[in-house]
């Protein structure tokens, strides 16, 4: 165990020249911040009450009128005194005379109930003077007497007998909402009861979000070549709005100082809170934390944080108006969004602190972890017998989907190198997710989305987990997950995944699909060639370039075997997609690689096949009398499915 402060020491050094100059922890950061702000609810705004769902109540509010208004029937029948109904028996019928009034809802009785008489009133009439109780319908009976119309009452009635007493539900004055109080449907409901039209609400924080970078573009408008669209903004202002707050999206800024400190001080000057995303790291074009040297004390209080994701993360206050720079990377942005800028929101917004849910799991695979900072993995967990696995998601702070798909994450302490393969994990929960009904784990094939697509129509929620053809298979040996897609070949038979079958795993077929070497069309050095052929050729041709798939998964295995040995240029840079390998050649970063024919035609590249390999799931035998598990069987047999298997390239099994 090294000496933790010396390893401190180190750190701090190797922080100063990142030009961190004084990296803090995430307390200190939170401390700081918090020290400099004016973190009470937002002054008060009267509002509609329909538009107060979602508000906060700002202050108590009292009830202005009685629930109900008046002495009420809760029944339909007859209004009576019910000392004239003791003894009434079938046998025995009291007899009542029946008073010419009928009191429907909303008539103002003009007779008063008078000894031995009834008055016909109907469900939230009001029970008129001389009443105390009311009999329904079914225990009378009417006839002709001499003198007009009698009720005959068979059974004897309770004085407040079905009568739901004024103020009995909301009395008049009493205190309906605390200040505090979210406001739902709910409680909607009994301020529209209570007579209420308008609510105090605390003003929402206006929270202007930019973001910055010259690579950025909005969603929906075409990529150049190097663009990026800009998800930060979306993500920050949806996430303002859950959590009480009101999105002012401001746009996106190029790196230009003057620029964005123009689109600083206006952003100031409209809003509480200022967010900003990108250009806080060190590269020549992250401006936007010298910007706020220039603005009102105190400024900067905290740049560098010994976080991950979130590391460059900058805080600061103009005045007492909070300013955070974001790290530009998605789930950095998001992750010091939530961790350090939603508890601010929710204070201005009069909400109480968020509420944190943990779950103990058993971590699936070793995480390395970076020393010196926290490390915060976004995790899936999968159900595993009694207990919950945690897979990290494994796609680092530059991914978008991180986040948004795990299920929560845990921590791996700053002076920690990883966490052990079965460590156990404590996972904060995200979001409202519940594990899947369905998990499988193996290697991705967009077949997949056909099937899964079809559970979804019958409400089973089908999650996956990419982690290669042989991580499937170890996982399904595990009992971690209900079916392990793979496409594993066993070179010595030539056949698909059957001589990978374990005890307590069953095979069931899946799809073929048809790989080969994917190349830019009009290459003349792959144009024509069988695929084996091409292999040959391009591994002997310095001047080409490979672009390699990951090790583990089944592509991989068919390369290897073909390249039999042999390493061509490229074969270091192995990214774990089809996706990836198509992109690279048909963007010119590399010119020939191995993929599914599907993802070949997506990106328009020439195509020489190589084999027709087997996609199929290894099923655990403990899983399979799950009802999701059935549903998935059914439905890789569906005609439907198999219709879409086929338009997408995939051919019966
Ligand atoms: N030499 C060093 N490089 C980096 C360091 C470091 O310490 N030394 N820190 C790394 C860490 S950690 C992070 S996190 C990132 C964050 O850098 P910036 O905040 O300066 O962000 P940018 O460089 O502007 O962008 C990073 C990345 O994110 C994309 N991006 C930016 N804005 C958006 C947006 N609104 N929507 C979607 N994606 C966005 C941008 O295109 C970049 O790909 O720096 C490391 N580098
Ligand atoms: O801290 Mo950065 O957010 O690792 O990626």
């Amino acid at each position: 165990m090294p000496d933790p402060d010396a390893l401190l020491d180190r750190i701090r050094r190797a922080a100063r020249q990142e030009q961190f100059l004084d990296i803090v922890s995430a307390a200190e950061a939170t401390r700081r911040f918090r020290a400099a702000l004016d973190l009470r609810p937002l002054p008060a705004e009267m509002v509609p009450l329909a538009a107060s769902l979602g508000r906060v109540v700002a202050r108590g509010v009292a009830a202005l009128a009685d629930a109900p208004p008046f002495d009420r029937s809760s029944v339909d029948g007859f209004a009576l005194r019910a000392a004239d109904s003791a003894g009434a028996s079938e046998a025995a019928p009291r007899r009542f005379r029946l008073n010419p009034e009928v009191l429907a809802c909303g008539v103002s009785p003009a007779i008063e109930v008078a000894p031995g008489s009834a008055t016909a009133i109907a469900t939230g009439g009001v029970v008129p003077r001389g009443a105390d109780a009311v009999v329904m319908i079914e225990q009378t009976a009417l006839e002709e007497g001499p003198e007009g119309p009698v009720m005959l009452l068979s059974r004897a009635a309770a004085p407040g007998q079905c009568i739901a007493f004024a103020g009995s539900d909301i009395a008049r004055g009493e205190a309906l909402l605390r200040p505090g109080t979210p406001v739902t449907s709910r409680e909607i409901g009994m301020l529209a009861a209570a007579g209420l039209a308008e609510v105090p609400v605390v003003r929402r924080p206006r929270v202007a979000v930019l973001s910055t970078g010259d690579e950025l573009v909005p969603p929906g408008a075409p990529l150049p070549p190097g663009g990026i669209h800009d998800s930060n903004a979306a993500i920050l202002c949806a996430a303002v709005a859950e959590h009480g707050g009101e999105p002012l999206p401001l746009g996106i800024f190029r790196d230009d100082e003057a620029v964005l400190e123009a689109a600083v001080r206006r952003a100031l000057e409209a809003a509480d809170l200022v967010v900003m995303s990108g250009g806080t790291s060190k590269g020549a074009g992250d401006v936007s934390h010298r910007i706020l040297a220039r603005l009102d004390p105190p400024g900067v209080l905290v740049h560098g944080v010994a976080l991950k994701p979130g590391k460059p993360l900058c805080l600061a206050a103009v005045g007492t108006r909070p300013v955070a720079i974001l790290p530009g990377f998605p789930t950095s942005a998001v992750f010091t969004f939530q961790e350090f800028v939603v508890p601010v929101i929710r204070a201005l917004a009069g909400l109480p602190a968020r509420e944190e849910a943990e779950v103990a799991a058993t971590l699936a695979v070793r995480t390395p972890s970076e020393l010196g900072r926290t490390e915060y993995v976004m995790a899936s967990l999968a159900e595993a017998g009694e207990r919950l696995r945690a897979f990290p998601l494994g796609k680092g702070s530059g991914s978008v989907t991180a986040f948004s798909q795990a299920d929560g994450f845990f921590a791996i302490p700053a002076l920690d190198q990883g966490a052990e393969a079965g460590a156990e994990v404590g996972v904060r929960l995200i979001g409202t997710s519940r594990p899947p009904d369905l998990t499988i784990i193996g290697s991705h094939c967009l077949g997949l989305d056909a099937v899964l697509e079809a559970l979804a129509a019958q409400g089973i929620r089908g999650r996956t987990l990419a982690v290669g053809s042989l991580g499937g298979l170890a996982a399904a040996k595990r009992g971690e997950c209900d079916l392990a897609g793979a496409h594993l070949l066993d070179p010595a038979s030539g056949t698909y995944n059957a001589p990978f079958l374990a005890p307590g795993l069953r095979l069931v077929p899946g799809w073929r699909r048809l790989q080969g070497v994917v190349h830019r069309r009009g290459d003349p050095r792959f144009e024509g060639l069988p695929g084996p052929e091409a292999i040959r050729r391009a591994a002997a041709d310095p001047g080409l370039l490979l672009v390699n798939r990951n090790a583990g998964s089944g592509t991989r295995i068919l390369l290897d075997g073909l390249l039999g040995g042999a390493r061509p240029p490229g074969h270091a840079n192995q990214p774990k997609s089809h996706n990836a390998v198509a992109a690279a050649v048909a963007q010119g970063r590399a010119d020939w690689g191995v993929a599914i024919a599907t993802v070949a035609e997506a990106y328009g590249l020439g195509f020489l096949p190589l084999a027709d390999e087997h996609y199929d799931f290894f099923l655990p035998e403990a899983r399979a009398a799950r009802p999701a598990v059935q549903a998935f069987l059914a439905a890789l047999q569906a005609p439907g499915v198999r219709a879409r298997l086929a338009a997408l390239g995939f051919a019966p099994a």
